[in-house]
């Protein structure tokens, strides 16, 4: 019988659960045997191989993280670490390996793929960051998550009249810090891909409290730097009472949001029906509502970037 490996690698994501279920219900109903690999890579290399049927993936479709667990693995990136995946694979008798991760992971697969194995990458990231979709597994969900974080610290910067900078996860992307950012309407969004002119975001936010604003709002992207060091900043260009936030982990958890569960859904059906037509070495994602697969090759090729246009609507909408 046909057998299906899922795993979660790289850093979780709200939404991976129940991407993993729906890979393997979908996978059940259509007669595959499908295992979970636990801890991503690191457990392909120590054969931690775990069958899965649908009571294993029952209750999960709607709980943050990954039942599977997550890992980064230095020695997956050696060739000697490869090869101990490739021999769990092959002592298992695995046909097919569904890897759900962001760009790193997605270079995992490829190196399996390289190794003559049938892979799947699924975009397992709050970041945002892969190209070719217009969405990644759990970006929704810290969209929201930032959301409600920002409108907290709304309420006691209103209070005490500050200025609040607030720090959002994205690694090189700064997408969570500009949707939450239009999303919550604040006064300035900071993000790696434009460099940012700190003397007028002071200038500007100095003259929303002499029109009598009672609070500003700051959001950076962790690519663009620490939310201590653009709060000082801004502080002495400003004269301005300001807070530093690092939201941090908080970001990547909570219950999917129902479009990061349909969402995924969605991506692991596409997954068993490529397995059918014995597609694989592709990446699974969603254009223009569209289910998409495309090569890794195509992907790494391919340049992630940010939408102009958001970014102009933010700045049209302060
Ligand atoms: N160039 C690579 N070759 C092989 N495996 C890789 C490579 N880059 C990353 N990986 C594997 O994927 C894992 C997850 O990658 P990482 O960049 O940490 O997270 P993400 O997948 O979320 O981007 C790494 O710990 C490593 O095991
Ligand atoms: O949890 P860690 O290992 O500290 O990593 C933090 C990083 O992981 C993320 O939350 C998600 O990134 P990846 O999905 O690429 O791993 C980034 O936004 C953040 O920079």
């Amino acid at each position: 019988m046909t057998k299906i490996a899922v795993l979660t690698s790289g850093g979780d994501s709200q939404g991976m659960n129940s991407a993993i279920r729906s890979v393997v219900r979908t996978g059940l109903s259509n007669g595959y045997e499908m295992v979970g690999i636990k801890r991503g890579f690191k457990g392909l290399i120590t054969g931690d191989v775990i069958p899965l049927g649908t009571k294993e993936v029952s209750d999960i479709l709607y709980r943050g993280g990954t039942f599977l667990q997550s890992a980064r693995s230095e020695e997956f990136k050696t060739k000697e670490g490869q090869e101990k995946a490739l021999k769990t694979i092959n002592e298992h008798a695995i046909d097919y390996v569904v890897v759900i991760g962001g760009d790193g992971s997605y270079k995992g697969a490829q190196a399996l793929k390289k190794l003559g194995v049938k892979t799947y990458g699924l975009p397992g990231t709050i970041d945002n960051d892969i190209p070719l979709t217009d969405y990644t597994i759990g970006f929704d969900t810290t969209l929201n998550v930032v959301t409600d974080a920002i409108g907290n610290l709304r309420d006691t910067m209103s209070s005490h009249e500050r200025v609040s900078v607030i720090e959002a996860m994205g690694r090189n992307c700064g997408d969570i810090a500009l949707q939450a950012g239009i999303a919550s309407g604040v006064d300035a969004i900071l993000i790696p891909e434009i460099e940012p002119d700190l003397e007028k975001i002071a200038k500007e936010l100095k003259e929303g409290f002499e029109r009598g604003k009672s609070h500003s709002i700051v959001v950076v992207a962790e690519g663009a730097g620490k939310a201590s060091d653009i709060s000082e900043q801004l502080a002495s260009l400003s004269g301005l009472d300001t807070r530093p936030t690092v939201l941090g982990h908080i970001q990547r958890g909570g219950t999917p949001s129902a479009f990061d569960r349909v969402f995924t859904s969605r991506l692991g059906h596409r997954v068993i029906e490529l397995v059918q037509a014995d597609t694989h070495g592709v990446a699974i994602g969603m254009e223009q509502n569209t289910i998409t697969h495309h090569t890794f090759e195509e992907i790494f090729n391919s340049q992630n970037t940010i939408d102009d246009k958001l970014y102009k609507i933010f700045h049209d909408l302060v």
